[in-house]
C-alpha cells in the first residue's frame, strides 16, 4: 500500500545511500530515514532543528546516523552489560551495541496529515537478518507525531513469538547545546543513577545535572525534565519508562567516536528515554509495551 499516494506534505527522497521521508508541512519540517526509522531533523516553521545532527554524519546503508533520535532496540547499549533475561536471547559474536533496529530497514505503515499536525507510523517486522544475534522475535512499531509545538514518539513492542521476551531499549535523543558547560537538566534531583564510568556504582543526583567532561549515566527514573542548553529550554516527558540515560562523550571519547568532530562534545548532549538496566521489560506471548516521549520547547523570557 502506498501510504504517500495522496500526501500533500511528505515525499520520499534519497540522501546519500538512504531513503528519506522529507516532510514540508506549512507548520514544521522533518526528515526521517527509513533505515532505523531515524528522525534527524524536526523544526517548527521559523525555528531551527530541535535535534542535534553531527556535521560529519554519514547516510550509509548499515550505518547509524550520528545524531537525531536513533532507536536502540531490542537491547540497549553494550550487550554484555544487559540484564540476564536480555543477554540470554543474544547469540553469536560481535553483537552490535544498541541492537539492530537503528540500522534495519523499516517500512511505512501509516500516514495522516491535517492543517496542524502529521502522524507517521513505521514498522520493523521480524526478519531472518535479526536471527544472527537474537534468538527472540517481536514486532516493533514507531509512531511519530509532529505538531508546531511538540514532537512525540511512541515505540510499541509486540511479542509475537510463543515464549517470553525480554528487552531493553531507548529513544536516544541528541539535542544541541550552545555550550555544554552552561547546560543543565532539572527534574532528576534525588534520583539514583548508575555511573557507567565508575564501575556502574549507584550514586544519588544532588541538584540539577551539569556537565564537566564525559558523562554516561543510567538514571533509575523518568520524571518530567527541563533541559536548559544555554540558549534553549526543552521539556521532555516520558511514558512506559522508568530509566533515563544521560550522555556526553567528553573530549577523549569524542576523538574515538565515529562520525563525530573532536570538539562536538561541547555543543550536544543526549537525554535518552529508556527501559535500561533493571528497568528491562518482560513481555509474555502476545503482550505489548509502549515506550514514548514528548519533546517541546519553551521560549526564554527576555
Ligand atoms: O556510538 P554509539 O554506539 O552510537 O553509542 C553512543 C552512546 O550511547 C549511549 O548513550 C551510551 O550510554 C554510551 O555509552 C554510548 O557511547
Amino acid at each position: 500500500m502506498n501510504h504517500l499516494a495522496n500526501a500533500r506534505h511528505a515525499r520520499l527522497t534519497r540522501v546519500g545511500e538512504l531513503d528519506v521521508l522529507e516532510i514540508s508541512h506549512p507548520r514544521f519540517h522533518a526528515s526521517l530515514a527509513l533505515q532505523g526509522a531515524h528522525l534527524y531533523r524536526f523544526a517548527p516553521a521559523g525555528d531551527q532543528n530541535w535535534l542535534w545532527l553531527s556535521p560529519s554524519a554519514r547516510f550509509e546503508l548499515g550505518r547509524s546516523i550520528r545524531g537525531g533520535i536513533p532507536i536502540c532496540w531490542p537491547w540497549f547499549g553494550d550487550p554484555a552489560r544487559n540484564p540476564g533475561p536480555v543477554r540470554s536471547q543474544l547469540r553469536g559474536s560481535d553483537i552490535p551495541a544498541h541492537g539492530f533496529a537503528r540500522t534495519a530497514p523499516w517500512s511505512l505503515a501509516g500516514f495522516q496529515e491535517t492543517a496542524e499536525d502529521l502522524t507517521l507510523a513505521l514498522v520493523l517486522e521480524p526478519s531472518v537478518n535479526h536471527r544472527e544475534h537474537w534468538a527472540a522475535t517481536a514486532r516493533a512499531q514507531i509512531t511519530f507525531r509532529f505538531s508546531p509545538s511538540a514532537l512525540t514518539l511512541e515505540l510499541t513492542t509486540e511479542n509475537n513469538g510463543s515464549g517470553a521476551l525480554a528487552i531493553t531499549q531507548a529513544l536516544h535523543t541528541y539535542l544541541p547545546a550552545s555550550g555544554i558547560e552552561q547546560t543543565t537538566i532539572s527534574g532528576l534531583e534525588g534520583v539514583t543513577y548508575l555511573d557507567t564510568l565508575d564501575r556502574w556504582q549507584p550514586r544519588n543526583q544532588d541538584g540539577p545535572v551539569w556537565f564537566r567532561g564525559e558523562t554516561d549515566r543510567i538514571y533509575q527514573a523518568a520524571p518530567d525534565m527541563t533541559i536548559e542548553t544555554g540558549e534553549r529550554i526543552y521539556r521532555l516527558t516520558a511514558r512506559g519508562s522508568a530509566s533515563t540515560v544521560v550522555w556526553n562523550p567528553g573530549p577523549d571519547k569524542a576523538r574515538r567516536l565515529s562520525d563525530f568532530p573532536d570538539n562536538a562534545w561541547t555543543s550536544m548532549l543526549c537525554v535518552e528515554t529508556a527501559n535500561a538496566a533493571d528497568d528491562y521489560r518482560e513481555l509474555s506471548a502476545g503482550q505489548k509495551h509502549t515506550l514514548a516521549m514528548t519533546l517541546s520547547r519553551e521560549r526564554r523570557a527576555s
